[in-house]
């Protein structure tokens, strides 16, 4: 079941459960040291390269962000072959470059969860580690993926700040407020942990943020919801194949 070819891994979030140019997909459910991935991986060829795909929440978006059991699956990734992960996270834009359909890659985050499983080190006898995260996002992956957006002329945002918040719940407007003074450009509820344990597993790992909604009080909404959310997911995936065969290609 390990795929030493595997080129890349794929992880999807809200309103990305699949990923349709997946071809000779076959599925794997490997239990790992903490249990099982949110999911099934599917792994399959895009353009003749190997790739697999998770959706975080599960398929059918059964587990919510405070839920997700991140470590496995990233293991679960680990385990048939990923060094390579793109994360799509879709979230709300709080300053002006992330309105609703942009594409971004951001460069910075802040951890604004509680009580998530956020280590490898959790476990007694287990190393303590203490990783170097400056840089959250592997700048090497980061540049792979902008250039892959130049070449195949999908509009991409370089940079901004990632703040991971707890949900379930959307934020108040006063918490985008702080978030905004503290330097987030991006709200999401899953940016962490899976950005810090990749980064203690060795694992290659950027985010590409899907911009689904202005963040509370940032837009003329009276309110943000579920529908505007996916419409707006859809409307901007349609970059996510060309920008996935250029990352293959180059
Ligand atoms: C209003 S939708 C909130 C939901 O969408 C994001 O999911 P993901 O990061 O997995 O794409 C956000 O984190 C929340 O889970
Ligand atoms: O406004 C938001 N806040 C947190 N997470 C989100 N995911 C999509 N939109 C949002």
């Amino acid at each position: 079941m390990h795929h030493a070819d595997l080129a890349l891994a794929v992880i999807g979030g809200t309103g990305v459960y699949r990923i349709a140019e997946l071809t000779d997909v076959e599925s794997h459910l490997p239990e790992t040291r903490y249990g099982f991935p949110s999911g099934p991986l599917r792994v399959g060829r895009i353009d003749g390269h190997r790739v697999a795909f998770l959706a975080r929440h599960g398929e059918e978006h059964g587990v919510p962000p405070h839920k997700i059991n991140y470590r496995a699956n990233l293991v679960a990734l680990q385990m048939i072959g990923a060094t390579r992960v793109l994360a799509l996270n879709t979230v709300g834009g709080i300053t002006e470059r992330f309105g609703p359909t942009v594409l971004a890659c951001p460069d910075q985050l802040i951890d604004y969860t509680w009580g998530r499983i956020s280590t490898l080190s959790e476990e007694p006898g287990t190393d303590v580690l203490h990783v170097d995260f400056g840089d959250p996002y592997a700048p090497a992956l980061r540049a792979q993926i902008l250039a892959a957006a130049q070449r195949s002329g999908v509009a991409l945002v370089d940079g901004g700040c990632y703040g991971a918040t707890q949900g379930p719940r959307l934020e108040t407007k006063a918490e985008i407020a702080r978030m905004r003074r503290d330097g987030c450009d991006l709200v999401g509820m899953t940016g962490m942990p899976e950005a810090g344990l990749a980064r203690e597993l060795g694992l290659q790992y950027a985010c590409l943020g899907i911009v689904a909604n202005w963040a509370a009080g940032c837009g003329d909404e009276a309110e943000i919801t579920m529908a505007e959310v996916l419409a707006n997911v859809e409307t901007a995936s349609t970059g996510i194949p060309p920008l996935l065969r250029s990352i293959l290609a180059g």
